[in-house]
């Protein structure tokens, strides 16, 4: 569906946690409808704060939808045979179809081992390289999608429609969890994709003619004012924990919000915004897998 711009000068501001209640209310009617269990194993591995937050939405989230969820908290020493030997376990397990290991993972630990030993047809994360790989390669409904950029590209769609031709995207950040596939998703909707970094010169002059900006660097309030094409729609990624006017924590995003609205179409909030759309993609992602699993051929 396409909903065009408001055409006063305010801003649209997208708003993430509704478009994902909206998403998870779908995938909980298709559940019952189809009378499925879809089974999410979450791996976390260590104590920190900020990830037992995420896993804890997550397995709620699950449970909201009629998924078996199942969380494995793992000591912060754990070992990478160990972790290895419980995803192969959940590999093998006919009750789960979805396997999520939080990351950062702990230094003794190769996350990229990790990652590469989940059956990539549980992959909710979309990280293995063959779903890496179909997403790059243009066979993207045979993939399993990395839920941040499916996430965006949804909110995107919301104001934009699904074809991107002729628009101009600009991702800022190309990590393998976000701006890689961000880009990618954007060029299979035909847009124009160019990919700033940090060895970037002048990313503000490139990023100023962008329709499309999607920030997803870690760097509070980065994109100032002068980075945006008045009328852009303004997807930001980042969530940075700051200390606020009252000396308590807050979310921020990369995007400095008071700025960047005044000029935009449409905006994403933080928080409210694109983290949201992440735990309802990772639901939808494991609809998809057990769907597959019930129905190989679809
Ligand atoms: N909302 C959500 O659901 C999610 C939010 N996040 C958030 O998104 C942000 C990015 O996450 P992630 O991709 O994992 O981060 P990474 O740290 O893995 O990647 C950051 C990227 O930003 C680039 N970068 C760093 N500084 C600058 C700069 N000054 N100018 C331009 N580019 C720069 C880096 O460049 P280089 O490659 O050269 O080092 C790198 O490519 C974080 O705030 C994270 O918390 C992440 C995942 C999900
Ligand atoms: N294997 C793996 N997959 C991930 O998808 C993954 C990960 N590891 N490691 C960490 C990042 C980060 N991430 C977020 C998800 C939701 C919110 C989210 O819901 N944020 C709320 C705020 C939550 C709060 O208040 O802290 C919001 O933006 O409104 C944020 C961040 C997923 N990640
Ligand atoms: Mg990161």
């Amino acid at each position: 569906m396409t909903i065009a711009p408001s055409s006063s000068d305010k801003p649209r501001i997208l708003d993430g946690k509704r478009t994902a209640s909206a998403l998870v209310d779908e995938v909980r009617e298709t559940v019952e409808r189809e009378g499925l269990t879809p089974g999410l194993a979450v791996v976390l591995v260590g104590d920190d704060p900020a990830s037992q937050v995420y896993v804890r939405n997550k397995g709620r989230r699950a449970e909201a939808c009629g998924f078996l969820s199942r969380q494995y908290d793992l000591p912060a020493t754990t070992t990478q045979a160990d972790l290895l030997a419980l995803i192969e376990s959940l590999n093998s397990d006919p009750d789960i179809h979805g396997i999520l290991v939080q990351l950062p993972l702990p230094a003794q630990i190769d996350a990229d081992r990790v990652i590469q030993a989940i059956a990539p047809d549980k992959d909710v994360d979309g990280f293995h390289y063959l779903n890496v790989g179909r997403l790059a390669t243009g066979t993207i409904d045979a993939a399993l999608l990395p839920c941040t950029p499916k996430g965006a590209l949804h909110l995107i769609e919301q104001v934009l429609g699904a074809d991107l031709s002729g628009k101009r995207a600009v991702v800022i950040g190309r990590s393998n969890i976000v701006g890689k596939p961000m880009a990618s998703l954007l060029l299979a909707r035909n847009a124009t994709v160019t990919v700033i970094h940090s060895r970037t010169p002048s990313p503000a002059e490139i990023c100023r003619q962008a329709d499309i900006v999607v920030a997803a660097v870690g760097v509070p309030g980065l994109v100032t004012g002068d980075w945006i094409k008045p009328g852009a729609v303004v997807i930001d990624v980042g969530i940075n924990r700051v200390e606020g006017e009252d000396g308590k924590g807050k979310l921020v995003g990369d995007v400095d919000f008071d700025a960047v609205a005044p000029l935009a179409s449409a905006i994403t909030p933080v928080p409210g915004g694109v983290g949201p759309m992440t735990i309802a993609m990772l639901m939808h992602n494991t609809l998809q897998a057990a769907r597959r699993r019930s129905a190989p051929s679809s």
